[in-house]
């Protein structure tokens, strides 16, 4: 059945160049109005999932659909979609306000509408005052915000963007990742957003979908997957985590029973597709408390440690020779001596045991 609420529909896209398969049968569907995030390393085949969507590429099987309509066979410039790309690609010699209302005029808007609409984007990302100047006269977060102009002007759909932040420098990432957030909060669009950098995934997205190796992971809002993880590649690429090899012994609905190493039993959420048999949980540093030798849930010993400021990272191992890691914030206790032999206390709540 047609679901209008959906933006985008991408139904077991399959992608192949040549020999490459860059996409093994990818869906996901993205709401009106949603900030989606492609996220996931180098090579796992984000890029290509915005180039299906925008046209730029064809699928080699599954479908794509915008508002209910299959768009195979629409050109890039009849899809309602438009994308912002890494490098702005502004055309050095016209004004911003050329460069805004260029495809408008390629698109055959009138001149008075097209410089109108121009300027009502310009007011939108703020930067009315510089309409007569030229990219180069710009700092690099202000030319970020004319190919967001630029790209939002002819009123697309579903706005794609391809690491639009990338070439700026931290400070200035931070300050348009909350811009780029309230300008889409403010025109209703959804926005595909592509990054590998987890940090701006969790703060600015709806929603996330994990890639690796052109296999969507998971796909949920942030909250979720950091905090219940289903896979050991999800686990170890947002943010960090301690995986543990355990032994389930029962797998009932989503909750497991299990061993862990040193033998005390534990019950804890189970991701679908968890089975009897060794598994890995994942915990995250944060989620680990240190009590005396014999108590909680771990035996571990004292290694190292590493002072980052508003925490101290604690380097442990457990008998069997595996590293964990604990974070104690600052002011919360001292840190044990190398070669003490402490207990690890599971914070509840917090472990997880995985799909793989
Ligand atoms: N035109 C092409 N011809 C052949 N292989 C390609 C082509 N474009 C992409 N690939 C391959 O498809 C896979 C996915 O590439 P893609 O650019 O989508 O990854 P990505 O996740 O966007 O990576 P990055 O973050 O580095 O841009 C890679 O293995 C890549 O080498």
């Amino acid at each position: 059945m047609l679901d209008v609420a959906q933006a985008v529909e991408i139904d077991s896209v399959v992608k192949r160049y040549g020999t490459v398969t860059a996409l093994h049968g990818v869906s996901m569907a993205i709401a009106e109005g949603e900030f989606f995030t492609l996220l996931g390393p180098s090579g796992c085949g984000k890029t290509t999932l915005l180039r299906c969507i925008a046209g730029f590429e064809q699928v080699s099987g599954g479908a794509i659909r915008l508002h209910g309509e299959d768009i195979a066979p629409l050109p890039p410039h009849k899809r309602m979609v438009n994308t912002v790309f890494q490098n702005y690609a502004l055309f050095p010699h016209m004004t911003v306000l050329d460069n805004v209302t260029f495809g408008l005029l390629r698109r055959g808007w009138g001149t008075r509408d097209a410089e109108a609409r121009g300027r009502e984007v310009l007011r939108l990302v703020q930067l009315s005052e510089f309409a007569q100047r030229r990219p180069g006269q710009l700092s690099g977060g202000q030319q970020q915000r004319v190919a967001l102009a630029r790209a939002l002007a002819p009123r697309p759909k579903v706005l794609l963007l391809d690491e639009p932040l990338s070439a700026l420098d931290l400070k200035l990432r931070q300050a348009v990742r909350s811009e780029l957030k309230s300008i889409q909060r403010e025109t209703g669009i959804a926005f595909v957003f592509v990054t590998h950098d987890q940090e701006e995934a969790l703060t600015m997205s709806d929603r996330i979908a994990v890639m690796s190796a052109g296999h969507v992971q998971q796909v949920g809002p942030p909250r979720e997957i950091y905090e219940a993880p289903q896979t050991r590649f999800v686990a170890d690429f947002i943010g960090e985590t301690n995986l543990i090899d355990v032994t389930v012994t029962q797998v009932s609905g989503a909750v497991a029973r299990l061993q862990l190493p040193g033998g005390a039993a534990m019950d804890c959420p189970a991701a679908p597709g968890a089975r009897p048999g060794p598994g890995h949980l994942s915990v995250r540093p944060e989620r680990l408390s240190l009590c005396a030798a014999g108590q909680g849930d771990l035996a571990a010993v004292m290694q190292d440690h590493v002072y980052l400021g508003t925490d101290t990272q604690l380097l442990m191992r457990l008998a069997d020779g595996a590293r964990l890691v604990v974070r104690q914030q600052a002011g919360s206790g001292t840190v044990p001596d190398p070669g003490a032999a402490l207990g690890l206390r599971i914070e509840a709540g917090a472990a997880r045991l995985l799909a793989d």
